[in-house]
């Protein structure tokens, strides 16, 4: 089982060029695609949906007996396609049971065979005691956890999930992102968000992207790796603050008594009382993307 992008350029018709000349390869396991507002990945996942045709390039869907390419192709890839869109949106008036059986019969799944499959799923995103209730009554995770579910219902290979965890909680982001954890070992997830901590314990991969460009594709501790002795703590006095974040790139900062303390990545020691920390993600995110940090709530 394989997806791989190759060579996809979107220029919309407004002449934003979404993406430029992207390529990457995947397999079964949770993919993190992360990068800032805009970057692209948006617009990656509605092409990988087949919502989107590329404007250059292809997608290819190998089930392990055949390749196809899905933007000629696009009911072979459907069919083993499940999508949690950034603008999901629910029907307030209906239960979850009944929204899940009323898609069940739009995806045109047997009645029998829904009804099994809407119980093992309610289950696995942990709504059974909640199934009657109405949507319009549930909390953002609860919400997001039914959007997982209809994404399921088809057992899909392929399951693609857009900025999931923008609206929830604390708890409900560790809940949500352990779900797709559990999901991954038998399908390939992809999983876009511009927060940094959403991908961190749970992405095989991360793929950074950025103004439309995949800037690296590596396992976390890959990335971390490859600031190794390059990030650094220092204290500046707040009057030198502006000089000196005018010359590094600053991943962190706190204010104390002492003056002004910058988290830094820089290949050389940046300043005369700077000392060597182990990098965290939000580092390598930096120091790859070039992008102010987002930190999740
Ligand atoms: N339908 C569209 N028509 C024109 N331009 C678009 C369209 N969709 C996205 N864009 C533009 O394409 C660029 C990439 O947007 P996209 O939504 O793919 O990025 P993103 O990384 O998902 O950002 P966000 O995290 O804000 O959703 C942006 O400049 C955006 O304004």
């Amino acid at each position: 089982m394989k997806l791989t992008v190759e060579n996809v350029s979107k220029r919309y018709g407004n002449g934003v060029q979404a993406l430029r000349d992207f390529s990457l390869e995947l397999g079964p396991g949770v993919l993190g695609l992360l990068g800032p507002n805009g970057a692209g990945k948006s617009t990656l996942m509605s092409i990988l949906a087949t919502i989107t045709l590329p404007s250059a390039g292809r997608v290819l869907w190998d089930d392990g007996k055949t390749s196809v390419d899905t933007a000629a192709h696009p009911n072979v890839l459907r069919n083993v396609l499940g999508f949690l869109p950034q603008d999901f949106g629910v029907y307030p008036n209906l239960s979850a049971l009944e929204y899940l059986e009323y898609l069940a019969a739009i995806k045109g799944i047997d009645g029998k065979t829904a009804k099994s499959r809407i119980e093992e799923l309610l289950t696995l995103v942990n709504l059974q005691s909640a199934k009657t209730r109405k949507l319009g009554g549930y909390s953002g995770g609860m919400r997001q956890r039914v959007g997982i579910a209809q994404a399921l219902l088809n057992d899909p290979k392929l399951l693609i999930v857009d900025e999931p965890t923008a609206g929830l909680d604390p708890e409900e982001r560790v809940r949500f992102r352990n779900l797709l954890s559990e999901l991954s070992h038998d399908r390939i997830v992809i999983l876009s968000t511009h927060i940094v901590s959403d991908v961190e314990l749970t992405a095989d991969r991360i793929a950074l992207v950025a103004a439309g460009q995949l800037i690296t594709c590596q396992s976390p501790d890959q990335l971390l790796n490859s600031l190794d002795g390059r990030v650094w703590e220092c204290v500046v006095p707040p009057d030198m603050l502006a000089q000196f974040k005018s010359h590094h790139a600053c991943s962190g900062m706190v204010r104390r008594q002492d003056g002004v303390h910058v988290r830094v990545v820089s290949d050389e020691k940046p300043w005369h009382n700077a000392e060597s920390e182990p990098a965290v993600l939000e580092d390598a995110y930096l120091h790859w993307v070039n992008a102010p940090v987002e930190v999740a709530a």
